[in-house]
């Protein structure tokens, strides 16, 4: 029996961690592994990522469309090997990730035979200007998709979502567009309920030169950050970041875990799990165009957050 690959694919901080997230936890007894690549060292989404039943199984530290592509593959038969085989895949890309390549790569005539690529989904940030839409990645993120999913309504004004649809009819793309309000996306769109059925073979376009836009660095320490540091110190880096996310344990209440997460120039802070043994107790990984921020200046405004 082939195992439906769902492919998610969005830009940085766009929602796909909160997507998958929310399909895990609806997943009705199906059981779905799922892949989860983050372009930084640090795999804080496999940490923020709870329900997969059939396991996360975590790449980090490189992009599945690029550096990680053998990674990705080799991840996908040893998942297909496993008995039982899960009913579903779902696959998480970077925020970095020109999905065409992955999608050349599932392309693959054994993969296609044992898990074809049912479903591409890419995740928008319907708060983000609609201009956003004219970057060329997230014009290949678009291009690929069957389905595209609307998340932050409620943090966008009232018409934002529909200028957001029209941005998206414009581009004459054939997906089908939803609102998915804090990850909400009704299962039966993602998986397929025949799945004897063999997606058509997608045809991705010619390979593009790959192109280095984006750098990972990453910050940890073994103490306890200062949360009005940490403020300060998130204020300074803010202008030069395109994404940062971190787990950590603060001063003011050692021995939990928060969650930061910085996406679109908005900073968030929510209560995690139970701090995870033996890492770190602060890490954090950051991610900003090439050159715009170095890891002297990083660890000099981070290294103020745990200064005693
Ligand atoms: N208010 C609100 N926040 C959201 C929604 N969807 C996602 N977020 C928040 O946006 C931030 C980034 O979400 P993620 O799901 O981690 O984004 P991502 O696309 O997986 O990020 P990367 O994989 O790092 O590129 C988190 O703080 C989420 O809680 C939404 O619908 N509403």
């Amino acid at each position: 029996m082939p195992v439906p690959i769902l492919l998610v694919t969005g830009f940085l901080g766009a929602g796909k961690t909160t997507v998958v997230n929310h399909l895990l936890a609806h997943a009705q007894g199906r059981r779905i592994a799922a892949i989860v690549n983050d372009f930084g060292a640090i795999n804080i989404d496999a940490e923020l990522i709870a329900g997969a039943s059939d396991g996360v199984v975590s790449l980090a530290n490189g992009c599945i469309c690029c550096s990680l592509e053998g990674d990705l593959l080799r991840t996908l038969s040893t998942l297909l090997r496993r008995d039982p085989k899960p009913e579903h895949i779902v696959i998480e890309t970077s925020g970095v990730a020109d999905p065409a390549d992955i999608v050349r790569n599932l392309m693959d005539p054994v993969i296609v035979r044992e898990a074809p690529l049912e479903t591409v989904l890419c995740v928008i940030d319907a708060a983000t200007p609609p201009a956003a839409l004219e970057d060329a990645l997230q014009r290949s993120q678009l291009r690929v998709a069957d389905i595209v999913a609307l998340t932050k309504l409620d943090l966008a004004d009232e018409g934002a979502g529909a200028r957001m649809r029209q941005a998206i009819r414009a581009l004459r793309l054939p997906a089908v567009v939803v609102d998915a309000r804090h990850g909400e996306i009704p299962s039966a769109l993602l998986f397929p309920a025949n799945v004897e059925r063999a997606p058509a073979p997608r045809d991705p376009g010619p390979k593009r030169p790959s192109e280095e836009r984006f750098e990972t660095l990453s910050w940890t320490s073994d103490r306890p950050v200062s949360l009005p540091r940490l403020q300060q110190a998130i204020g300074k880096l803010a202008p030069k970041l395109a994404r940062a996310k971190g787990l950590f344990e603060t001063v003011e209440q050692p021995g939990r875990q928060m969650v930061f997460q910085f996406a679109a120039g908005r900073a968030t802070l929510a209560p995690g799990e139970a701090p995870t043994p033996g890492a770190p107790r602060a890490r954090i990984v950051f991610i900003a165009e090439l050159g715009v921020l170095s890891k002297a200046e990083l660890e000099g405004v981070m290294e103020a957050c745990v200064a005693d």
